[in-house]
């Protein structure tokens, strides 16, 4: 492509220029490569313009003249008009390419993962980008971040169609919406799941944090827009967009809701328009995400009988209320709560199953990541104390902060326990703790980390999976453990 093929401001004498790639980090541009000076929270671009001049850049993207000697695109925003270009440049792949973003504080994962499989089983290859990773033209890859870049966004959604993908799945988080990075993609199809409080850190408040979802919705006119309205977020969305197709367990008002609800460890059964639908996740929740993720597959054309067969044999998610099985007489799960609404979700889902069982107490492993929503670590503390029997708070992923100040933080709302609470900052040792207390018929849940693979401190990152840390706490109990138990991954 042409530099004047990009950018309607190239300058005239300029609009020839070639052009093979973008970048947004000089440290990626060589020859022929547009560089975009984007103006960060900590760094500005136009620091590095020299750097990618000498690396190659065949132009730059600018909000002031620089007078680098390449040719400059002046533009008001940087930031915004990197997902254009980008589309422009992969050649607006997103036109042949059924994408579906899921947007939501939780169940992004969850009903992305779902939405592919049924997707699939209704015959369209079906790529995913989201938290835990990405599948390009049937492909893993690991994932980065929840959603990309747009210059890597549009880059990997060529890639898909080149790999043979009619339709894609990926998780658009508040970061992506508010940063313009899912700007200029064509949905074919937009879910919510729910809003609640998250990402403090970066968004002014909760309004701020609702806005940056609404866009999605926003951009997706005319196709169809799946809703949970037992949220109040959503409900509000809705009315915003009265052609939305509104789902719930409880409002009596939504279009399609799931009724007969019924949830154990072995999984979900639920009812939709009459049809009795199963899968083998657990939990309420998930059979929100369920619900979502049937309707939205439905819209696409997936027949009725082949999206119920399909979310009945659906593929669990890694770390998501992950079972840990060594043959113990207690459950242990590996969850990724880490918001105030996620952790009591998980909870209650605990306490169903304990309660079904007859018997049995709830024994919580979780904390709060460290340079994140502060606000999270009291909330999350009180859920905690109040929803588990023993709640033992440790470490997350500290990342710059003091492991013991974020745990002050957290047990400042855990004063009023009803819960056993203790306090072990060693996240292994609290694993281990936890275990070594478990009784039969208890639940275990370790929340917070699911599928990470480490945990990061101020000067390091050290190799960390909760799953393999409880088999191995398992292990040390005298409980041998079974690899088949794995999540499978989608
Ligand atoms: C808040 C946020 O999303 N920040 C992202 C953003 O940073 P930024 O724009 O402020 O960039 P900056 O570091 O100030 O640098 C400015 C520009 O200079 C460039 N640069 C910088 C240094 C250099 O040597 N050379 C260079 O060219 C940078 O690439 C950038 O274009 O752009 C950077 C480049 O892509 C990202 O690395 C960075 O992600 C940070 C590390 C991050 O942690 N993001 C998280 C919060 C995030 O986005 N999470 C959501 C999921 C949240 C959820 O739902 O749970 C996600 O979608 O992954
Ligand atoms: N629909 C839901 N409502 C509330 N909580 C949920 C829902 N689905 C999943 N959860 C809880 O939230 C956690 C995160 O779920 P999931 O990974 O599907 O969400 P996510 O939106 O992708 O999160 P993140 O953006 O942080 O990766 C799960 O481990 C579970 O505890
Ligand atoms: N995408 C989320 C993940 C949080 C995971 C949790 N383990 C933590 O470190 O807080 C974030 O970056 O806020």
């Amino acid at each position: 492509m042409r530099l004047g093929d990009l950018f309607d401001q190239a300058p005239r004498e300029a609009a020839d220029t070639p052009v093979s790639a973008l970048a947004y980090d000089d440290r990626r541009v060589s020859a022929g490569t547009v560089f975009f000076c984007v103006r960060g929270f900590t760094r500005d671009g136009h620091d590095f313009a020299d750097a990618a001049v000498a690396a190659g850049a065949a132009a730059l993207v600018v909000d002031h003249p620089l007078g680098s000697g390449v040719p400059e695109i002046l533009v008001d925003d940087v930031r915004a008009a990197m997902a254009p270009a980008a589309a422009r440049l992969a050649g607006d792949p997103t036109a042949r390419l059924a994408t579906v973003g899921v947007t939501g504080t939780n169940g992004k994962t969850t009903t992305a993962f779902l939405i592919r499989q049924l997707l699939e089983a209704g015959g369209r290859r079906t790529g995913i980008l989201g938290t835990v990773t990405q599948v390009v033209g049937g492909v893993e890859r690991d994932a980065g971040r929840t959603t990309p870049e747009a210059i890597d966004l549009q880059r990997t959604f060529a890639e898909m169609l080149d790999g043979g993908d009619t339709a894609c799945v990926i998780e658009v988080s508040s970061h992506a919406l508010a940063l313009g990075r899912a700007d200029a993609i064509h949905w074919a199809a937009a879910v919510f799941t729910n809003l609640t409080q998250d990402h403090l850190d970066f968004h002014a408040d909760m309004e701020d944090y609702f806005a940056a979802k609404a866009r999605l919705f926003a951009a997706a006119p005319g196709v169809p827009k799946v809703v949970d309205v037992d949220d109040p977020y959503g409900r509000r969305l809705a009315r915003q967009h009265p052609d939305a197709i509104t789902v719930a367990l409880d409002a009596p008002d939504a279009r399609i809701r799931a009724t007969e609800i019924a949830s154990d460890l072995r999984g979900s059964r639920f009812t939709v328009e009459g049809r009795r639908l199963s899968t083998p996740l657990t939990g309420r929740f998930n059979v929100r995400n369920a619900l979502q993720a049937y309707v939205v597959a439905r819209e696409l054309g997936v027949d009725a009988e082949v999206a119920a067969a399909a979310l009945a044999r659906a593929g669990r998610v890694p770390g998501r209320l992950e079972p840990v099985d060594g043959g113990q007489p207690f459950a242990v799960l590996v969850d990724y709560a880490h918001t105030p609404d996620s952790l009591e979700n998980v909870l209650a889902a605990a306490r169903g199953v304990v309660r079904e069982a007859g018997h049995g107490r709830v024994l919580c492993v979780f904390g709060c990541g460290g340079d994140r929503d502060r606000g999270k670590r009291p909330l999350m503390g009180a859920i905690a104390a109040r929803d588990a029997d023993v709640a033992i708070a440790t470490s997350d992923n500290p990342r710059s902060e003091d492991p013991a100040a974020i745990l002050d933080e957290v047990l400042a709302g855990m004063a009023d326990a009803r819960a056993t609470v203790e306090r072990i900052e060693d996240r292994h040792a609290a694993i281990e703790r936890a275990i070594a207390l478990a009784a039969p018929g208890d639940v275990v849940l370790v929340a917070g980390k699911g599928h990470e693979h480490g945990q990061t401190f101020a000067d390091r990152t050290i190799p960390f999976d909760d799953v393999a840390v409880a088999r191995e706490a398992l292990a040390g109990a005298g409980w041998t453990s079974d690899p088949t138990t794995e999540a499978s991954r989608a």
